[in-house]
């Protein structure tokens, strides 16, 4: 018998999404469905899927449920699994609020790349659709040694490695449309430095502590924002400018501007990050379960 599931659609700076609430992880959501669900022309369309679990209910988040009650089960365009989604995490707290789950303040959520503590700004007061900024403690930035160079048809360029939980490579270029259209991934080597795909960021300096950048996703294609992507492109940028906060002892912000809009990220002294940006919900609606058994199918 089919039944009729609940649908959101929201985005970050343009980065948008699915978003499925499922309290008690009662849909089944393989790749498949996932890509038929983002699909923009045969389904509902989005870089991405947030699937709103009670961590409780969820096999990769229990052992998070005393910290977080709700667990960003978030996935790739293409269906794949991610570590983290910097944009889809404060999407996924504008949700909450918007079904009463959450209120103005801190918010604690869980996700594959660990707790993440949320600050929901007080906004003009729409309805929690879109109103006030978001911040989230994206935690520390990794950095694995190693030279990398990513590549885009005749053109290469050096790239730092950063690892958001995710795996970044972030390169600074001349201009932004020298990456092109971006519609295949960016080549990058050695070839072993990514065993599990990489996302790539192509970044311009605008002016002091301001940066602009283009991304292509793993799992998704270039999309109009990322904010593990903004985040990585703030540490690359603060090591080139000598500004590392572990050495200097102060922040460092870095305004970073992307296609979808910008977003504010501060590196502190303990190497904890934080990233400031807007969050919208825009449409909610329902689909029927027969249609998403013959995706499965
Ligand atoms: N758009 C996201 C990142 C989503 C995951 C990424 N495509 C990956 O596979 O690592 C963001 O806002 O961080």
């Amino acid at each position: 018998m089919s039944t009729r599931i609940a649908f959101l659609k929201g985005h970050g700076t343009e980065n948008d999404f699915v978003i499925v609430p499922d309290p008690e992880n009662a849909v089944d959501l393989p790749p498949a469905a996932v890509a038929a669900l983002c699909d923009r022309r045969a389904g509902l369309g989005g870089d991405g899927l947030l699937h709103v679990v009670r961590s409780a209910a969820h096999p990769e988040a229990r052992d998070m449920a005393a910290e977080a009650e709700w667990f960003m089960d978030y996935r790739n365009g293409d269906g794949s699994v991610a570590e983290m989604c910097g944009n889809g995490v404060r999407v996924f707290a504008r949700y909450l609020q918007r079904a009463g789950h959450a209120t103005e303040g801190d918010l604690a959520v869980a996700t594959r790349g660990g707790v993440k503590r949320v600050h929901i700004a007080k906004g003009a007061g729409d309805g929690g659709s879109a109103a006030g900024d978001i911040t989230v403690g994206m935690g520390r930035a990794l950095l694995p040694e190693g030279d990398v160079e990513v590549g885009v048809g005749e053109r290469s360029w050096p790239a730092r490695n950063v690892n958001m939980g995710n795996p970044h490579a972030v390169a600074f270029v001349a201009d932004l449309d020298h990456a092109g259209d971006l519609y295949t991934p960016p080549s990058h080597a050695p070839a072993g430095a990514y065993p599990d795909g990489v996302n790539v960021e192509f970044v311009v300096d605008r002016g002091p502590g301001h940066v602009a950048m283009r991304v292509h996703e793993r799992g998704s294609g270039e999309t109009r924002s990322c904010g593990t992507g903004a985040c990585a492109v703030a540490v690359a940028a603060a090591r080139r400018d000598g500004a590392d906060p572990a050495v200097t002892g102060a922040p460092a912000t870095y305004t970073v501007d992307v296609p979808g809009g910008t977003l504010v990220i501060t590196e502190r002294p303990d190497g904890e990050i934080e990233m400031t940006g807007p969050a919208v919900i825009v449409a909610e609606g329902e689909f029927d379960s027969a249609w998403l058994e013959g995706v499965r199918a």
